[in-house]
C-alpha cells in the first residue's frame, strides 16, 4: 500500500480520537502531536507540518459537528479533509491532443515514466508518440525504445545526435499525426547549470502544454529545491511522483508540490508499464489511511430505504427477535457483503466477530429464512429460545425446509445477540444508536 509507515502512524492517531470517551482540547492536542510525528518522519516539510496542525486544531475545537456526525467523526473528518489540503488536488491533465515535456534529476525515473504515461494516454484511445530528448546519458536511447515498442508505441530518437533541443524539433515534425507527443529529456546527477539551460533550451522548441516534473518519492528536504529549480526553468505544470509503492517516505516529493504551488499529476506504483496512476487526493489519502472508500460506504448506507425500521430501543434493552434479525440482515444484504463494509468504516469495524456465514447475507439465504420464519407462530418470532425440538420439527415440516436450516436460523440469532450484547458492553461509550444507524439509516432511535 501507498506510504506504508506514515499511513500507520497516522491510523493510529485517529484510532485514538474513535475511542476517545471525550473530545477535548487535550485529546485534540495528543492526536495532533502524533500526526504531527508522523508528518515530520515521512519528510514532510516543518512549515507544512505546523500550518496543518494549527488548522486541525482550531478546526476541530471550534467548529460545530456536521448534523448526524458525532464529535469524533467530526475530528476524523477535519484530519482528513486537512490531508488532502495539505497533497493539494491532482493536477487537471485533458484527454486531447497536447505536448508533454518530462524533466528530472537522473534515475528519478523519468524513462520508465515516460513509457507508462504513453501507456496511459495510449489506453485511453489518443494517438501516442515518444520522442528521446535524452541525448545526454548513452543508455537512454535503447532504453526507451524497448520500452515503447514492447508496448506498440511510437518511438522516435536519433541514436548520436547530441543536439537535444534539434532532436526534440526533428521528433515532433516526425510525429503531427500523434494526439500525444511525449519529450523525454535528460537528467543530471544533481542540479547543474548545464541541465537548467538544456530544459530552456529543449522547453524553446517544443513549447509543450504540460511540462511535468519527475520526482523520486525517496528524495527528502532536497525535492523542494529541485521542484523550484525546474519551476524557475519551464514553469512546471505537475508533478509525477515515482516510486510510491516502495517504502519511501513520500512526504518529501509532496511538500515540494505543495511548496512550488504545483500539483500532483500521475503517481508510480511499480516498476511495469501498467504502474501508473491518476493522482486524486481523497482516494490516495483514504487509502494510505485504511479508511477504505468512506464515500461508498455512505452512499450505499443510503440507499438502504427506511422501509426496515427497527426499534433501536428495545435492541438497547436486550430485546432482539427474530424479525428484528431477519431486517438487520435485509438491511446487510442492501448494503453489500458486511466484511467489505466493516472494512469501509472508518475504524476498522465495531470490534465485534463474526462468522463467515453471518458474513454471508446472500439474497438466497434470506429467502430461505424467510420461509421458515413464516411457519413460525408469533411467539416464536418474538421469543426464539422458547423453539424446542418438537417445535422445529413442527417448523420444518410446515415450512418444507430442513431441521438443521431451522437449527441454522436459531444459530445465526443467537450469534448475532450476542454480538450484539457485546457491542452494547465493549463499544463502552460509543453511541449505539448512531452506530445501529450506520448500519440501519431507516432506524428509529
Ligand atoms: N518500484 C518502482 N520503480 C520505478 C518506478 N519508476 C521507475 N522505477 C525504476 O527506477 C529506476 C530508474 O528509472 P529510469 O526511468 O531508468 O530513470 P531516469 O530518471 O529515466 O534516468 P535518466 O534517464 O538518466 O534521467 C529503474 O530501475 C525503474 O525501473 C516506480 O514507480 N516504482
Amino acid at each position: 500500500m501507498v506510504l506504508d509507515n506514515l499511513g500507520g502512524s497516522l491510523r493510529n492517531a485517529l484510532k485514538k480520537i474513535a475511542s476517545a470517551n471525550k473530545i477535548d482540547k487535550a485529546l485534540v492536542d495528543e492526536a495532533v502531536r502524533e500526526i504531527q510525528r508522523a508528518l515530520l518522519q515521512a519528510d514532510v516539510n516543518v512549515k507544512l507540518v505546523m500550518q496543518l496542525s494549527n488548522t486541525i486544531k482550531s478546526r476541530a475545537l471550534d467548529e460545530k459537528p456536521a448534523p448526524g456526525m458525532n464529535p469524533r467523526e467530526h475530528v476524523i473528518n477535519i484530519v482528513y479533509q486537512e490531508l488532502i489540503n495539505l497533497v493539494g488536488r491532482g493536477a487537471d491533465i485533458p484527454l486531447k491532443k497536447q505536448n508533454i515535456m518530462l524533466v528530472g534529476l537522473q534515475g528519478s525515473g523519468k524513462t520508465t515514466t515516460a513509457a507508462k504515461l504513453a501507456t496511459f494516454f495510449q489506453r485511453k484511445g489518443l494517438r501516442t508518440a515518444v520522442i528521446c530528448a535524452d541525448t545526454f546519458r548513452a543508455g537512454a536511447y535503447d532504453q526507451l525504445k524497448a520500452l515503447c515498442e514492447k508496448q506498440g508505441i511510437f518511438f522516435y530518437g536519433e541514436k548520436g545526435n547530441t543536439d537535444a533541443p534539434a532532436v526534440a524539433r526533428n521528433g515532433l515534425e516526425a510525429t503531427k499525426k500523434y494526439d500525444i507527443r511525449i519529450v523525454d529529456t535528460a537528467g543530471r546527477h544533481a542540479l547543474e547549470g548545464d541541465l537548467i539551460q538544456e530544459m530552456k533550451d529543449i522547453h524553446a522548441v517544443v513549447n509543450a502544454d504540460q511540462k511535468l516534473l519527475v520526482m523520486d518519492a525517496a528524495l527528502g528536504q532536497q525535492a523542494s529545491e529541485q521542484a523550484k529549480a525546474f519551476n524557475e526553468a519551464v514553469n512546471i505544470t505537475g508533478v509525477i511522483i515515482t516510486k510510491l509503492d516502495g517504502t519511501a517516505k513520500g512526504g518529501g516529493a509532496l511538500s515540494a508540490v505543495a511548496e512550488t504551488k504545483t500539483s500532483v499529476a500521475f503517481i508510480g506504483v511499480g516498476e511495469t508499464p501498467a504502474d501508473l496512476e491518476r493522482f486524486e487526493a481523497d482516494r490516495f489519502i483514504s487509502r494510505m489511511l485504511g479508511m477504505g472508500d468512506i464515500k461508498t460506504l455512505i452512499e450505499r448506507a443510503q440507499e438502504v430505504q427506511t422501509e426496515q425500521e427497527v426499534d433501536v430501543e428495545s435492541l438497547m434493552r436486550g430485546k432482539f427477535t427474530l424479525k428484528d434479525m431477519y431486517q438487520q440482515m435485509e438491511a446487510m444484504n442492501k448494503l453489500g457483503p458486511l466484511k467489505q463494509i466493516m472494512q469501509m468504516l472508518p475504524m476498522g469495524g465495531l470490534g465485534f466477530e463474526l462468522s463467515d456465514k453471518e458474513y454471508q447475507m446472500t439474497k438466497d439465504r434470506l429467502d430461505k429464512y424467510r420461509v421458515v420464519m413464516d411457519s413460525m407462530t408469533a411467539a416464536e418470532l418474538d421469543d426464539p429460545k422458547i423453539i424446542t425440538a418438537s417445535r422445529i420439527k413442527r417448523i420444518s415440516q410446515g415450512s418444507g425446509a430442513s431441521p438443521d436450516l431451522v437449527r441454522e436460523l436459531l444459530k445465526s440469532h443467537q450469534a448475532m445477540q450476542k454480538a450484539l450484547k457485546g457491542m452494547r458492553g465493549g463499544m463502552g461509550k460509543m453511541n449505539m444508536k448512531r452506530m445501529m444507524k450506520r448500519f440501519n439509516p431507516g432506524a428509529k432511535t
